[in-house]
């Protein structure tokens, strides 16, 4: 690439391994890397040539955003993209940090269609839903509540004589409120909603509801609905609000794969699947880690360490040049483990979306046993990664100075989007108070004498009660701390004459101590599984500093009860710093190894070429406010003051 910063150029050239064979692995084989760049060149010939989304209103970038949608099926259709996969690659180009006003659609309505469906609705709604004749969205938080599920107040009511349920917003708390496209774009929802027949309550059930006419898109009678007004961020989805008053729906539109409401009112149960309308949650937060990582924690550390190899500051020496800041100590502190959190994510997250496909697949064959095991997993998963990846972006941002502050950056909009991943799909201390739950029943059952399996089974075995970290830091001796710790807080965390509320901060740190444990162990075995030499070196360094990191942070964790001694973690420190300048001479390979796309990163600060200042100046003076150079606004506010004599008012 001609102009590259020279900066830039050098970093490239003194990396340790090879770039490709890295994003290779990253994507899951050079093939995988082939098609993705493949539909990326196809994406960027629709969608590099946008307007500038940081200088335009809410309003416009909704608007922006359907027009791209409509264009992104079109692309998909017409390039035949068809594989979830595929589709992604295209959308984030076309949606870089946002989300499509029809995001809900993809992402759990046809999901719960497909798995809370009978054959026959499926096949009703199904090829309809596919060809966007409907756009559904998922409602199921209501204003008074969205994580107390069974304190939802939507009610459906089956009337008999009619074979109808009457869907009613009882109360101003039960208004549906937040659902993503609810507000303006959807014309059918799920709604989640008490079920009562024959006087009785039978808990939360899924319906199909039309909500807008086909004709004109108006609400249709007994549906009032709207959009719930400008949020943190998602400025280009209409999330959104609707309140039922008596609305009638067939009684064949309850989702009635798992549980029946005959002609007559009876109720029928048909599945021993617990939670069976929960299922989709579970889907999305198995999938939001990869997601986290992708969208977060790799683009964020991407920006972070290539200004910070462009920018120099500060005299070290005189005379001489002043440093990249990146050879400052405390700024490959504030990054490295950063970018070995992001690599954690990455591979964690492939691992999640394998196991959840695995145990869908058992699910559909009635199999339900590993089911509270991944409900656990992904919950606490949804809740650390999103957490870790909201303060690693702030400290990314940080660590860019002023720059970082600026839309320029690209920060804000990564941020807004990824903190919002703290909240949605179970906000994050209940879902680790969710894991903690399963923990200890487990915990127990082992206690008992039961042998575990999958995530768990460290809670059946042998732990081992001294550390074996020596200065090699063995991979293996590092899994093995996190196993301890993780098993230690299980044992504290199931005091059986403890209240669960009084017990529960400590709770949520053995739900973190249990998903830690497995990150590591997941970034353990893919750097043990690496062919190449040189790529397996780099990235056991990052799974080094990723644990060393967790350990050093939370080192009381590992020296309360003796398994870490204090010399050993004066070696965990010292090595901590040893890594930080093994990582250096690679860092910017590293972040081109996750090969984005300038466009999709949307920053100046972390443009691949490195040229930084000059887009930087040229963006500022295209900035609306820089057009007029007098502004209409100085006649009527500022003349008066600078000026009074020329004033008109
Ligand atoms: C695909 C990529 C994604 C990109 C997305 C980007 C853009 C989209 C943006 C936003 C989309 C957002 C959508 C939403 O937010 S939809 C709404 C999501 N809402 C929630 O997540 C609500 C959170 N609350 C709950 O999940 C539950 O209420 C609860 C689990 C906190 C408590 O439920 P409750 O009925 O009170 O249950 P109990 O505590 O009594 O537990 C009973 C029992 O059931 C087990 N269990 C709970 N949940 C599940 C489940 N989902 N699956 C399986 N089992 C479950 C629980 O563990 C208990 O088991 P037991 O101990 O053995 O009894
Ligand atoms: C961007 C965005 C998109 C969304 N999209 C959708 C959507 O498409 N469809 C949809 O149905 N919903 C959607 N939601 C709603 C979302 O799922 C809920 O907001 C979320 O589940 C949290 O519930 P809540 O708002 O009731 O939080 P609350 O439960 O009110 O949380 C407030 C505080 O109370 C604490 N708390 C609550 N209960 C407990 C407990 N049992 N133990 C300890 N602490 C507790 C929490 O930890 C938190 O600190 C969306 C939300 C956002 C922000």
């Amino acid at each position: 690439m001609a102009n590259v910063n020279p900066d830039l150029r050098k970093e490239r050239e003194n990396g340790t391994f090879s770039v490709e064979k890295l994003t290779n692995l990253l994507d899951g084989g050079k093939h995988v890397t082939d098609r993705r760049r493949h539909v990326e060149r196809l994406a960027l010939n629709e969608f590099s040539k946008g307007e500038d989304y940081n200088f335009m209103s809410r309003k416009e970038r909704y608007i922006s955003a359907l027009h791209k949608t409509e264009r992104a099926l079109r692309c998909c259709k017409e390039y035949g993209l068809t594989k979830p996969d595929e589709v992604y690659w295209l959308w984030q180009l076309a949606f870089p940090h946002e989300a499509s006003p029809i995001q809900l659609h993809g992402d759990m309505f046809l999901p719960t269609l497909t798995r809370q469906g009978t054959e026959e609705q499926v096949n009703k709604y199904l090829p309809l839903a596919e060809k966007y004749q409907i756009i559904g969205t998922y409602a199921q938080t209501e204003m008074g509540h969205g994580t107390f599920i069974r304190g939802l107040e939507t009610t459906a009511t089956y009337d008999p004589q009619t074979e109808e349920f009457i869907l009613h917003s009882p109360t101003l708390t039960s208004l549906k409120w937040w659902p993503g496209g609810l507000g303006k774009t959807s014309n059918y929802a799920i709604v989640m909603a008490l079920l009562y027949t024959n006087g009785k309550n039978y808990g939360m059930h899924p319906f199909m509801v039309q909500l807008r006419s086909h004709e004109t898109h108006e609400p249709l009678p007994g549906i009032t609905i709207g959009d719930i007004g400008p949020k943190f961020g998602f400025d280009t989805i209409d999330n959104g609000f609707v309140q039922f008053d008596h609305f009638r729906i067939p009684r064949e539109d309850m989702l009635m794969k798992y549980s029946q409401v005959l002609k007559d009112g009876t109720y029928v149960k048909s599945t021993k699947l617990k939670k069976s309308s929960y299922g989709v949650m579970v889907l999305v937060r198995s999938m939001l880690i990869y997601y986290l990582a992708i969208q977060g924690l790799a683009p964020a550390c991407t920006i972070a360490i290539r200004y910070s190899a462009v920018r120099r500051q500060s005299e070290q020496t005189k005379s001489q040049l002043e440093p990249q800041i990146l050879d400052y100590q405390t700024q490959q502190y504030k990054l490295f483990p950063i970018l070995a959190s992001a690599y954690a994510v990455l591979f964690t997250g492939v691992k999640m979306k394998e196991i959840y496909y695995e145990v869908d697949n058992e699910i559909q064959q009635g199999h339900t046993e590993r089911l509270p095991e991944l409900h656990a997993l992904s919950s606490g998963l949804k809740a650390l990664t999103s957490s870790m990846a909201s303060w690693c972006i702030e400290r990314c941002r940080l660590a860019c100075g002023g720059h970082g502050y600026s839309a320029a950056s690209g920060f804000p909009k990564i941020y807004v989007a990824v903190t919002a991943a703290c909240t949605y799909e179970g906000e994050n201390t209940v879902m680790l108070l969710q894991c903690a739950r399963y923990l200890i029943k487990t915990y127990q059952g082992a206690s008992n004498g039961k042998k575990l399996s999958g995530s768990v089974s460290y809670l059946s075995d042998k732990v081992n009660s001294r550390s074996t970290i020596t200065s090699e830091f063995s991979l293996k001796s590092l899994v093995d701390a996190f196993k301890h710790r993780a098993f230690r807080f299980q044992a504290c965390g199931s005091d059986p004459e403890d209240s669960w509320n009084r017990n529960s901060v400590v709770l949520t740190k053995a739900a973190e101590a249990h998903c830690y444990y497995y990150m590591v162990s997941v970034f353990e075995s893919v750097v043990e599984a690496v062919e190449d030499d040189a790529v397996k070196r780099v990235v056991g360094q990052l799974c080094q500093l990723f644990a060393l990191f967790a350990i050093h942070e939370n080192a009381g964790d590992f020296v309360q009860d003796g398994f870490i001694s204090n010399d050993q973690m004066e070696l965990v420190k010292w090595k901590e710093l040893s890594l930080l300048s093994d990582i250096r001479r690679n860092a910017v390979l590293l972040v081109d190894a996750f090969d984005f796309h300038d466009e999709f990163i949307g920053s100046i600060l972390g443009r691949f070429d490195g040229n930084v200042y000059a887009n930087l100046f040229e963006w500022a003076k295209s900035s609306p406010l820089n057009k007029p150079e007098v502004q209409e606004s100085y006649i009527k506010y500022l003349q008066p003051l600078l000026n009074p004599n020329k004033s008109k008012l």
